[in-house]
């Protein structure tokens, strides 16, 4: 019992690191994907990607999480932002680089809406709170 309770304590002070992909569209879009209602920060928009598994590199996460989000195969990305966010429940530090060539139309492989969005759309979006500084710099121009 008191085993449980230290392992959640433990859970809750990790740090879990995110690959996050902007990916760059035609026409200033950005491609958008939307939480399954049941997952962490559940219900609101996010830019596709997931958690590093053990081991694994930044980059390796990246195609990963996108040819099994979208089914695509990135093959240039760059890094645009790092951000460390403390949710309460969870502590995650996103790296989000931009995508800026692939092979293959992104098409929702688990099921989740997704939609392209013009830069200057993305106030009309609900996201999770450490997406803030994400789409402050996109709207300032940052690619
Ligand atoms: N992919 C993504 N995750 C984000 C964004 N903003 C944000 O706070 N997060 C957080 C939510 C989650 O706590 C974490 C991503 O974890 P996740 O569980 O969705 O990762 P995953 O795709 O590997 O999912 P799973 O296989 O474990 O189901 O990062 C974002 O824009 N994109
Ligand atoms: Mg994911």
């Amino acid at each position: 019992m008191s085993d449980n309770s230290r392992m959640g304590a433990d859970d809750v002070s990790a740090l879990v690191h995110v690959a996050v992909a902007v990916i760059l569209g035609d026409d200033e879009q950005v491609l958008l994907t939307q939480r399954h209602a049941d997952s962490h920060q559940g219900g609101l928009w996010e830019f596709p990607g997931g958690k590093l598994e053990s081991g694994e590199s930044l980059s390796g996460a990246l195609l990963r999480e996108l040819r099994e989000e979208l089914g695509i195969e990135v093959s240039a990305h760059h890094a645009l932002l790092r951000i460390e966010h403390d949710y309460g429940d969870k502590r995650v530090l996103l790296d989000v680089h931009c995508v800026t060539e692939f092979e293959g139309e992104p098409s929702p492989c688990e099921g989740q809406p997704m939609r392209w969005v013009g830069v200057s759309e993305l106030g009309d979006y609900a996201f999770p709170e450490a997406n803030g500084a994400i789409v402050r710099a996109l709207v300032s121009g940052a690619r």
